[in-house]
């Protein structure tokens, strides 16, 4: 079995989680409190920073010419989308922009930083694979389910259901178990956690974006 069936069978659990949460089901039916929405945006929008910052580092210590490219052309992706949140979403709801990254997407974006610096470069790519993978499996899903009429989400959908997201997605994908192929048990395993891990994250930006956390206390 490949690296990726097997990493996706370990952390699929937590996809089936993120699926039914209440922001996702919301999504869907059309009803997710405008404040919830904008909320999400606007930690999105610090998140795609930070991850188009992590996904140039993987570009800087990939092994392979080609790999050097494709994590550069994610890295413009991440940045190129999060402008455009800013072009079309931060304009229509009235987002200021001025918001502090929430202890979620602190977390979240850490992890990804210190993975991309510090840990071997395969367990790099396998940490923001969930970035790619699980939003194109939620965004499917999401597709599938929810009624186009009326939906004042149906624009956000889209983006993340469509064939140019699924290529992107698949080239993470086999560039993850090209790399795996070079690597001992140990460190395929290791690359399954760190992918395991993104996707607990994944859920967890969700969930605060629901919950709009904020800081226990007043610290910054
Ligand atoms: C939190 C999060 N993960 C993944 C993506 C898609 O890359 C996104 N926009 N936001």
């Amino acid at each position: 079995m490949s690296w990726s069936n097997t990493a996706w069978q370990q952390a699929e659990h937590i996809y089936q989680k993120i699926i039914a949460m209440p922001f996702i089901q919301e999504l869907i039916a059309g009803t997710l409190p405008q404040e919830k929405f904008k909320f999400y945006i606007e930690q999105d929008a610090l998140y795609l920073e930070q991850f188009g910052r992590a996904l140039a580092l993987i570009a800087g210590r990939a092994h392979q010419t080609q790999h050097v490219l494709d994590y550069t052309r994610f890295a413009e992706g991440a940045i190129v989308v999060e402008s455009t949140l800013h072009a079309s979403y931060f304009n229509t709801y009235n987002i200021s922009g001025l918001a502090k990254p929430t202890p979620a997407c602190h977390y979240y974006t850490s992890f990804l930083l210190s993975t991309a610096a510090l840990a071997q470069v395969e367990v790099a790519m396998a940490a923001v694979l969930p970035c790619f993978w699980i939003y194109q499996k939620v965004g499917d899903y999401i597709y599938g389910q929810h009624q186009v009429t009326n939906n004042p989400y149906s624009e956000w959908i889209d983006t993340y259901a469509g064939e140019e997201f699924a290529q992107l997605v698949a080239k993470a994908i086999d560039i993850c178990n090209d790399a795996a192929q070079n690597c001992t048990q140990q460190q395929q395993q290791a690359m399954a956690d760190a992918f395991e891990m993104g996707c607990q994250l994944e859920w967890l930006f969700w969930d605060s974006a629901w919950r709009m956390e904020t800081w226990a206390a007043k610290l910054i």
